[in-house]
């Protein structure tokens, strides 16, 4: 039997978390701990990531701040906003949404994020530290993707992790995690000799590359774990759906586990931001570990 690995429900349960410890922050340190999300443009789907951002900050018992620019802002503009966010003390995470229009350096504008508030580990130094297995803040996918492989193989380690995709905001910490959890990690990418084959060499195979269904079936080796981090909207049949870069009903075939698009890597996105939040909130205002 295949797991469908369900990353709504397992959001919910970190959601459930990070509440209570907003509340234990409150109560015990009259904390209520900040998250700021700058918008820039006009793009549909990201306007819908920020609502979802800001509802779910609330829900959790946290301050939502939300700063939406005109798609013709000036970088000059992004960059002196994310300054005077991080000059803020009530603020404790910054987050951009991404991707930000073609005419704004999303490199500098993020790399302008002060490292402790950097609630998506998107900034050199959050990069650097992830590398170096110091603490920090990490990615918000790739880290929802461990958690969701850890649901059904607690412990990972001596597993072969093959990731295919090299982004900064998913393949490249995406491998960094599953290597500190003592994985042999190959990073597989376009260019990649024989990928099937190399995918089918994976006990953990994880798919980031953003073209719909890339792995097939007969890519997955019997019984691993598919973790699928697409989510591509294709038009199909005369409607528009979303996909994975994983053919999902070919690959649970083989899979011992997978997770679903929609309703996998997603929901965990938003829940390991609210995670971060809470992190960054006790390590700022040294309030000490969270338990979440
Ligand atoms: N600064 C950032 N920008 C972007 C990130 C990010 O992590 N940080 N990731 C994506 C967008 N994203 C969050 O920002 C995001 C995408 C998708 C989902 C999600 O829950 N998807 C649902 C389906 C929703 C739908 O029907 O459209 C699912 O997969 O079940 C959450 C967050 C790019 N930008």
């Amino acid at each position: 039997m295949t797991t469908i690995i369900d990353g709504k429900a397992i959001a919910a349960d970190v959601r459930a978390k990070i509440a209570q410890a907003v509340t234990a922050m409150q109560s015990r340190h009259n904390v209520q701990p900040a998250l700021a999300v700058v918008l820039v443009g006009d793009d549909p789907a990201s306007h819908v990531y920020v609502r979802n951002k800001g509802i779910a900050t609330e829900k959790a018992g946290m301050k939502s701040i939300e700063h939406r620019l005109p798609v013709d802002a000036a970088e000059e503009d992004v960059v002196s906003l994310v300054r005077d966010l991080n000059a803020d003390d009530t603020v404790d995470g910054i987050l951009v949404q991404l991707p930000l229009p073609g005419h704004i350096s999303s490199s500098r504008v993020i790399n302008e994020i002060d490292p402790d508030k950097d609630v998506d580990g998107l900034t050199e130094v959050n990069a650097g530290r992830l590398i170096l297995g110091k603490e920090g803040l990490v990615p918000c996918t790739p880290q929802g993707s461990v958690i969701m492989a850890k649901t059904v193989r607690p412990n990972l380690s001596g597993l072969n992790a093959v990731v295919v995709g090299r982004s900064i905001l998913v393949g490249k910490p995406l491998s960094m995690l599953l290597l500190a959890e003592n994985c042999t990690v190959t990073m597989a990418h376009s260019r990649t000799a024989d990928l099937p084959a190399v995918c089918r060499e994976a006990d953990i195979l994880c798919a980031a590359v953003g073209i719909p269904r890339l792995v097939k079936g007969d890519w997955v080796k019997k019984g691993a774990i598919v973790i699928d981090v697409g989510i591509n909207r294709i038009e199909e049949q005369g409607k528009t759906r979303l996909v994975g870069d994983v053919d999902f009903d070919a690959a649970k075939e083989n899979a011992s586990a997978i997770t679903p698009v929609p309703g996998g890597v997603g929901p965990m996105t938003i829940a390991c931001l609210l995670r971060n939040t809470v992190v960054a909130a006790a390590r700022r205002r040294g309030l000490g570990a969270v338990d979440v």
